[in-house]
């Protein structure tokens, strides 16, 4: 079993849990359920910002621990004001050291989108999702059918939620396109065996139809490379561990992106 069967089939028991715990209309009545989430777009495009979405992750199945001495409070505001256009906060507990609180703390500081970073597999999630304060959930392509994708994709945009879809092949965005989607975001990384490449950002960008904000995600570790990513047509780049395996992620960010400008 490769680690995303292992994981999808530990969130359907996470989701099962969790639906016994807390009813949907406990879910519609949490504070934030219902906020007007932020538009990904406007602060993707607004040309003050990076472009860069910055993740808040402790560990990951390829790494270990990456770092787990830091706040979510301190890196996501330090995030922000180091100039990311949106927040990744990873949401689950047993692959990636995260949690819903951590959701929670990121939205009660700060004012710019966050991205519910999880395995959603089922519309109780994007509930969640909403009554976490979260303006964007995750799609990923390798885990659901087409008509899963589109459910699901329609459900977030009635919550008034922004979309992000995960492809790592041609095969997957071709089945996977639909007009619910905000973004379509590269992920470099092979799940099955971790590899990375960014050249698989290359390959693609230029099949993801120009109605979508365009992302890379994983493996970015040097300013240069944003500037290639965004010269051949990618709006955002989604950035975790070259941040957090630092002692000061903020700081760390904030002197990528001095260098950004510079290069
Ligand atoms: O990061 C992993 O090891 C991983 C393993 C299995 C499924 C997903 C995984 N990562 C999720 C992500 O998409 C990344 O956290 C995100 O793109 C940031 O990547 P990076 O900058 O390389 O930390």
């Amino acid at each position: 079993m490769n680690i995303l069967d292992k994981i999808v089939l530990r969130k359907r028991e996470e989701v099962a849990l969790a639906k016994e715990l807390v009813s949907i209309k406990m879910l519609e009545s949490a504070i934030h359920f219902n906020r007007t989430p932020y538009s990904f777009e406007e602060f993707l495009l607004d040309e003050k910002r990076s472009g860069i979405i910055a993740e808040f992750k402790r560990r990951s199945p390829s790494k270990g621990i990456i770092n787990d001495k830091v706040t979510v409070e301190e890196v996501t505001t330090a995030y922000a004001a180091a100039g990311a256009s949106a927040l990744s906060v990873l949401t689950d507990v047993d692959f990636f050291g995260g949690h819903t609180n951590d959701l929670l703390a990121a939205r009660a500081v700060n004012n710019i989108p966050i991205l519910r970073k999880d395995f959603m597999i089922d519309e109780y999630q994007i509930l969640e999702a909403k009554a976490l304060g979260a303006d964007i959930i995750l799609l990923i392509a390798a885990i659901l059918t087409p008509d899963e994708i589109e459910d699901l994709a329609v459900f977030a945009k009635s919550l008034g939620l922004n979309v992000l879809l995960e492809v790592h092949n041609l095969d997957e965005l071709q089945r996977s396109v639909i007009p619910e989607l905000d973004a379509i975001g590269v992920n470099n990384r092979n799940l099955a065996d971790f590899s990375v490449n960014i050249q698989t950002s290359f390959d693609l960008v230029e099949e993801i139809p120009d109605d979508f904000l365009k992302i890379s995600e994983s493996a970015i570790s040097d300013p240069i490379t944003i500037n290639e990513l965004r010269a051949a047509g990618f709006d955002g780049f989604l950035i975790g561990e070259n941040f957090m395996k630092t002692q000061n992620p903020g700081a760390s960010m904030a002197d990528f992106v001095s260098q950004l400008i510079s290069v």
